[in-house]
């Protein structure tokens, strides 16, 4: 067994001719690296190589390792990596009950087995009794709650945030970012934070690293 928590071992991304990150760090579990810098820096764009999912004209180097675990090469469905994304809007034909069986571990079977890990669930969240809700009828923060919920069923290994704050009013964001990092904590996730605000990283608490404009670390 390798070293727990998440790497980028020399992790370099370009877009053509341009080093767009340049990065090599290690994220403890239970710990949060915070990602800063100006837009279009390539914030969003590492994050997509830890998932997988590179958009296509970027070329990455280096090693992405997870829990002792060499990732780089696996499909983005079995890597164990969470994600939460500022639009992580709910699937509005499915009832708040479904959006979680979505996102439930395709290893737990069974109808009823599968019902009673969304109401633990729906419980773990303080919205119990709300299967079968229509999400479009939830407050801003019970959908955030449910997003960040259906994430986690998946099990993941690592937490990724993708300005997953971002849209929500001051008052929520807080509370909304302390049960994420509060849930990074207690299942001892690493957590990479990509934001743009002050507030998110100092709330964090962790290591934050500025990029410049071209991906060099300052
Ligand atoms: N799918 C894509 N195809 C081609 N170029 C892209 C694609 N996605 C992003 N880019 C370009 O790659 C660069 C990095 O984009 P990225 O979204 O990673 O930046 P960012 O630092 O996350 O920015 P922001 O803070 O505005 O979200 C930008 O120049 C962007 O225009």
């Amino acid at each position: 067994m390798g070293d727990q928590g998440l790497t980028l071992e020399n992790v370099e991304i370009r877009n053509g001719q341009n080093t767009l990150i340049s990065i090599n760090t290690h994220i403890a579990p239970g710990e949060v690296l915070t990602i800063m810098g100006p837009s279009g820096v390539g914030k969003s764009t590492l994050l997509s190589y830890v998932i997988g999912n590179l958009p296509p004209g970027f070329d990455a180097k280096g090693r992405i390792v997870l829990d002792g675990h060499d990732i780089t090469h696996l499909p983005t469905n079995k890597r164990r990596v969470g994600i939460l994304f500022q639009d992580d809007l709910l699937f509005p034909h499915m009832s708040v009950g479904e959006n979680l069986s979505f996102g439930l571990h395709a290893d737990i079977k069974g109808r009823a087995v599968r019902r009673m890990h969304i109401e633990a669930a729906l419980t773990e969240i303080n919205l119990e009794g709300f299967a079968n809700r229509d999400p479009e009828t939830l407050s801003g923060g019970q959908k955030a709650r449910v997003a960040l919920m259906r994430m986690l069923l998946s099990n993941p290994c690592a937490l990724l945030l993708d300005e997953a704050f971002a849209r929500l009013d001051t008052k929520l964001r807080g509370q909304v970012r302390n049960l994420v990092f509060e849930y990074a904590r207690k299942r001892d996730l690493p957590t990479l934070m990509v934001t743009h605000d002050q507030a998110d990283a100092d709330a964090a608490g962790g290591e934050c690293i500025h990029l410049l404009e071209f991906g060099k670390p300052n």
